[in-house]
């Protein structure tokens, strides 16, 4: 059950129009990366952390992790253009045949129950990623027309953590970085290579905080699990 996670933290967050990386925002007066970590240092089967960061925010970044005694960041190693590029950097880096899970800086709400799933199903098939049922109705447009309706029962919003055996994620980056091939997730890369990933269903309150409007879904989630903890759930 143990693991080792990835978390890529070098963007820039140029989406969210802060002036500075999204990560260092502060929810509740605490930076957005230090309520990612908080989870992976809470779950029991966090083996190690490895942070791709920018350079440019390494003080920072390393000061931060001093003062919340966040313990299992094991290597902090710089990213690079892409967020497939900054996952790359680190997988390199890495050793073994264990479970390696990548998990983006920006997604703070995830759950360990979650996590333990996702787990568990990558110890089955290989790889696993969460994601929850498409809520909206999807077209494919052509110019601003239509062209089509997708079947909205066979379509997912993937999330992250997504988990894969290391060798496996480590040959589906090396494939992508030979063939030039830039994807949104880890998992589009082990599809190149055929393999088989295992869908487990997470939480739609595992938002990936990406525009400003998403402070405010935060904000609300925030609330939620507040008033569940005084309510003893
Ligand atoms: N070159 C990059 C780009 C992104 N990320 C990380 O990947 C996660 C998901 O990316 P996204 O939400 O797109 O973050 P940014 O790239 O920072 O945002 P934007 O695209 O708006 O600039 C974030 O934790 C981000 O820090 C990264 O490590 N390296
Ligand atoms: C990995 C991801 O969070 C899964 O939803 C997403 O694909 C990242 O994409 P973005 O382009 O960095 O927003």
């Amino acid at each position: 059950m143990g693991y080792e996670v990835i978390i890529p933290a070098a963007g820039q967050g140029k989406r969210m129009e802060a002036g500075k990386n999204k990560l260092l925002l502060e929810l509740r007066e605490v930076p957005v990366l230090i309520h990612t970590l908080k989870v992976f240092e809470q779950d029991r089967n966090c083996k190690a952390v490895h942070l791709a960061i920018h350079p440019d925010d390494e003080q920072e970044m390393k000061k931060l992790l001093r003062k919340y005694g966040i313990k299992k960041v094991a290597s902090l190693i710089y990213g690079g253009k892409e967020r497939q590029h900054s996952v790359y950097h680190v997988v390199k880096e890495l050793n073994g045949e264990g479970i390696v899970l990548v998990h983006d800086a920006a997604r703070p709400f995830v759950e360990i129950d979650a996590i333990s799933r996702l787990v568990e199903a990558a110890e089955e098939t290989g790889a696993s990623i969460l994601a929850v049922p498409m809520k909206d109705t999807v077209k494919k447009a052509n110019e601003g027309l239509v062209s089509e309706t997708v079947e909205r029962a066979s379509l997912w919003s993937v999330q992250t953590p997504q988990a894969f055996r290391l060798p496996m994620l480590l040959d589906a980056h090396e494939r992508a970085a030979r063939e030039s091939y830039v994807g949104t997730d880890d998992a589009s890369l082990v599809e190149r290579t055929n393999g088989n990933i295992k869908i487990v269903e997470g939480s739609y309150d595992n938002i990936k905080l990406t525009t400003p409007e998403d402070l405010y879904f935060a904000e609300a989630i925030m609330n939620k699990r507040m008033q569940g903890k005084k309510k003893g759930k």
